[in-house]
This record gives C-alpha cells, sequence and structure tokens, in this order.
C-alpha cells in the first residue's frame, strides 16, 4: 500500500490511536496514514484474519526521513457491539502503547432492506453497532483514559441527512451517533476532549462496497454528485487526519461531509420514488 499524505511527516509522532474497522476499506486507509504520520496504531474489528493481514502488510510503512521513529501497528479481535470486549480493546491498547491519543471509530455497516421487511434482530444489530457500538468506545476511552489525559475522537456517520430510504436503520443510528458527537463535545470539553463526525457520501467505492453491493450503486450515483466522480478512502483518512490534528484545534461537535455536495444537490439514493407503493 503505497501512502500520500498532504500532512507534515511526523506530524503525529509518539502519538497512539485506536481505529476501529482498521482492517479493510476506508479504516486500513487511515491506519495507513496514521502510521506515515509517526503514530502508533491498534486496528480491531470481529475478524481476526483480516487484522492480521491488513497489520502484516502495513507494518512496513515508516514516516519518510531518518530521524522518525518507526510507529507500531497492533492489532486484537473486537466485537464493538460487546461492551467487555470494548473495555479489552482500551486496557489493551493502554498496555501497548501506554496512552490513547486518538479513537476514530470508523467500525460499522448495515444492509440493505426495505423497513417493512426488518426483524427486530436485524434492526437490533444494525443500531447496536453504529450507535451502541461508537458509544461503548467513546465511553470507554473516556473512563479508562482521556478524562485525565484529553483527547481527539473521530465518529463516522453517513448521507443520512435527507432520510436513508433502504438503510432505515443504519440512518437513524447514524442520526442517533451525530447527536452523541454534539453531547460529547460538550460534556467532555473540560477535560480536552474535542469529539467530531465524518459523513462520507454513499459515493467511497470501498472494497467492501463493490463486494456487498452486488449492483453499480456506485456508478449509477455519478450522475446525481456534483463533482461528476465518486470519493476515494484516502479523501476520508485526509479529512480524519485534518480532525485529528492541530489544525482542528477549535473545531468539535461538527460533522464534516465528505460527498463532493451529493447531499446538497440529491437524495441518498440512487433511484426514482415511484407513484405508487409497491415493495
Ligand atoms: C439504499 C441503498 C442505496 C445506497 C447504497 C450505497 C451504500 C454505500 C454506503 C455505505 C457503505 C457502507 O456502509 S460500507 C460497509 C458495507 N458493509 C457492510 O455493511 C457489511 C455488511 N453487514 C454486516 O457486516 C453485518 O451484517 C451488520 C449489519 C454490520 C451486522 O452484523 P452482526 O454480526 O451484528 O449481525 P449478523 O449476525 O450479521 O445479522 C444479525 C441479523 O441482521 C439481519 N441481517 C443481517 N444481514 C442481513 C441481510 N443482508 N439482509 C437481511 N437481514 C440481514 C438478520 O436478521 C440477522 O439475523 P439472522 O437472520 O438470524 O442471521
Ligand atoms: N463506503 C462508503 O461509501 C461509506 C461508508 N460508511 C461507513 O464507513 C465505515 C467504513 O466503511 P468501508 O470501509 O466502506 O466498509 P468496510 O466494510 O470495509 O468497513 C467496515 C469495518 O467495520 C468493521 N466492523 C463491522 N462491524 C463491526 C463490529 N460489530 N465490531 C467491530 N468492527 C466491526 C468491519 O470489520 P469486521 O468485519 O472484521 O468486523 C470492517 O473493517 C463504516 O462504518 C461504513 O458504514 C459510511 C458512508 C459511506
Amino acid at each position: 500500500m503505497i501512502v500520500k499524505s498532504i500532512f507534515r511527516s511526523g506530524l503525529f509522532a509518539g502519538k497512539s490511536a485506536i481505529v476501529t474497522g482498521g482492517g479493510s476499506g476506508i479504516g486500513k486507509a487511515i491506519t495507513s496514514e496514521l502510521l506515515y504520520l509517526g503514530c502508533n496504531v491498534m486496528i480491531a474489528s470481529r475478524k481476526l484474519d483480516r487484522l492480521e493481514n491488513a497489520a502484516n502488510e502495513l507494518k512496513t510503512i515508516t514516516p519518510p526521513g531518518d530521524d522518525q521513529p518507526k510507529p507500531k501497528i497492533e492489532f486484537m479481535e473486537c466485537n464493538i457491539k460487546k461492551e467487555e470486549q470494548v473495555h479489552s480493546l482500551i486496557s489493551n491498547t493502554l498496555d501497548k502503547f501506554g496512552k490513547l491519543d486518538f479513537l476514530v471509530n470508523n467500525g460499522g455497516g448495515q444492509f440493505y432492506s426495505p423497513a417493512k421487511d426488518f426483524s427486530l434482530k436485524g434492526w437490533n444489530a444494525v443500531i447496536e453497532t453504529n450507535l451502541t457500538g461508537t458509544f461503548l468506545c467513546c465511553q470507554q476511552a473516556f473512563n479508562q483514559y482521556m478524562s485525565e489525559h484529553g483527547g481527539v475522537i473521530v465518529n463516522m456517520v453517513a448521507n443520512m441527512w435527507n432520510g436513508w430510504p433502504g438503510m432505515s436503520h443504519s440512518g437513524a443510528a447514524r442520526a442517533g451517533v451525530e447527536n452523541i458527537t454534539k453531547s460529547l463535545a460538550i460534556e467532555w470539553a473540560p477535560a480536552g476532549i474535542r469529539i467530531n463526525a465524518v459523513a462520507p457520501g454513499s459515493t467511497i467505492a470501498s472494497q467492501s462496497v463493490k463486494d456487498y453491493y452486488k449492483f453499480d450503486i456506485m456508478g449509477q450515483q455519478i450522475p446525481r454528485v456534483p463533482a461528476k466522480r465518486l470519493g476515494t478512502v484516502e479523501e476520508v483518512s485526509a479529512a480524519i487526519c485534518f480532525l485529528l490534528s492541530p489544525a482542528a484545534a477549535f473545531i468539535s461537535g461538527e460533522t464534516i461531509k465528505i460527498d463532493g455536495a451529493q447531499s446538497l444537490y440529491t437524495t441518498s439514493i440512487p433511484w426514482e420514488v415511484s407513484g405508487r407503493y409497491q415493495n
């Protein structure tokens, strides 16, 4: 993996980060950029083999320059839905790196379904993954370390600003994450913590999206994006590194959209609503 970053080499030297879902897609791009900037990174998610492969690939990344210390990458299994596993994620990271400066809550996902067809189990799985999981990571990071030392958190949301038909469980969860981002920005400001979110459009052509959404969901969206192109995982990573950096020192409780103005221009689905309810 070749890392390109517009940020100064060594910007995050000696810092420590957790990236949930750091073994794939956007999370892997964030992890690689953080390593390039000198930050030690713990990646965590459900699939250990995916994490191990990513860690083996990314461990060769070194900040340019002879005087830069080589950052470390560690990985561990953690289902963010499970409080005890999140507790272990934070405590193990502190054992490995001695500190936790940054938390990137990137882990998440959903499945497409008309609302009428959700089982309660399916609804709960998506709420627990995206909303509860993100909250648990924030809470454990605060309680175990950041309450005493400060830190920076970035949460992941999505283009759900006008609803998210077909993904209404995820839209509700992400809207919840946007709101706790604001609440915690206020509650935790006295502890020296900043917390923000990023909202990629449904246009980031990560490998998972290509694998999971079998139809050409990405290609169909290009005419609906004013920038007339898809976004990249690196463009999401750059926005997250900006929010983590001192350049964003007075930004908290904010959500940055990364969507080429898609959400201002059109809806979050690439098809028309039919005249009559059929499905
Ligand atoms: C509008 C679009 C335009 C726009 C489309 C453009 C999309 C791009 C924008 C977004 C991109 C991304 O988010 S990229 C990331 C994409 N990748 C993903 O989302 C990964 C796919 N999903 C998952 O990993 C998971 O299923 C996830 C949803 C997170 C929940 O995981 P869990 O392990 O907690 O739960 P599971 O055991 O898998 O499933 C629990 C229950 O959920 C339900 N369930 C799970 N998968 C299901 C499925 N495919 N269809 C129906 N129901 C399902 C079942 O009831 C399951 O119970 P049982 O029946 O008993 O099993
Ligand atoms: N690509 C896009 O266009 C958009 C993506 N997003 C969001 O950005 C994030 C990254 O997406 P992307 O890189 O595209 O897709 P990926 O599927 O590659 O990333 C999702 C990551 O989340 C991890 N994850 C899922 N559930 C859990 C869980 N319960 N506990 C811990 N980790 C979990 C997965 O790892 P594992 O399977 O090993 O657990 C995976 O690494 C997701 O939250 C996604 O919903 C939002 C808007 C648009």
